[in-house]
């Protein structure tokens, strides 16, 4: 069954809500926006989630020790990567934290280097200028379809309660990621939570991308 990560959450009873719901990973933004968390309350809501949810911090061409510092302040379980990051960066982390590395899909399809990233998985958001993530657009998901990619594949950008059966039923995920679409007037949305992982729980155990 598809995966469903819930991205940039900022307080805890959402946090704990969604990992009630059956998210199997949480996203905490570190990057500068309206859905940053502080390290201090990032680290909080980690210590609280129980131990089979999965924490990743959610970075943009951060400095490697900073990337590593809040890794451990917050116990994150995985770092997920938005920006420039070359493949030296994803491995160097590597070391520490399972890597997540981020690419951002448009009219020119997919990123013909994907695939040389010593990374634990690939993640695929939409192609906004100016925005590294959270736009709540969608691209062209059968772009997505047979990647023959080696490492497993996080399908992103412009996912609801919606459209997401119909995304992993097309492209077969290992996860979803979804930020925008679980919410109502920028804040997380209970409702839109709860139906978004049982709409995804409905997209059926076709074998995965991975
Ligand atoms: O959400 C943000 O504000 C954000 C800012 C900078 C880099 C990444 C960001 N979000 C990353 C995510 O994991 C989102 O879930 C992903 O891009 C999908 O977003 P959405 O289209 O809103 O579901």
């Amino acid at each position: 069954m598809v995966k469903v990560k819930i991205c940039g959450l900022t307080d805890l009873e959402t946090a704990l809500f969604a990992a009630a719901a059956g998210a199997a990973a949480l996203g905490f933004v570190f990057a500068p926006g309206r859905r940053r968390a502080g390290p201090e309350q990032a680290r909080l809501i980690c210590r609280a989630l129980p131990p089979f949810v999965s924490r990743v911090g959610v970075f943009v061409d951060a400095p490697l020790p900073e990337v590593a510092q809040m890794v451990d302040y917050c116990g994150l379980d995985a770092v997920q990567l938005h920006g420039s990051e070359p493949p030296d960066y994803c491995r160097a982390l590597g070391e520490r934290v399972r890597v997540i590395k981020a690419f951002r899909v448009g009219g020119a399809g997919l990123p013909a280097d994907m695939g040389d990233y010593p990374v634990a998985a690939v993640l695929l958001d939409t192609l906004v200028p100016g925005r590294a993530g959270g736009s709540g657009r969608a691209f062209d998901w059968r772009l997505a379809q047979n990647t023959g990619l080696k490492t497993p594949l996080i399908l992103a950008g412009g996912l609801t309660p919606e459209n997401v059966a119909r995304a992993a039923a097309l492209v077969k995920p290992y996860a979803v990621d979804v930020s925008s679409g679980v919410e109502t007037d920028g804040r997380k949305d209970r409702k839109k939570i709860a139906r978004l992982i049982r709409a995804a729980g409905e997209a059926g155990s076709a074998p995965l991308q991975m």
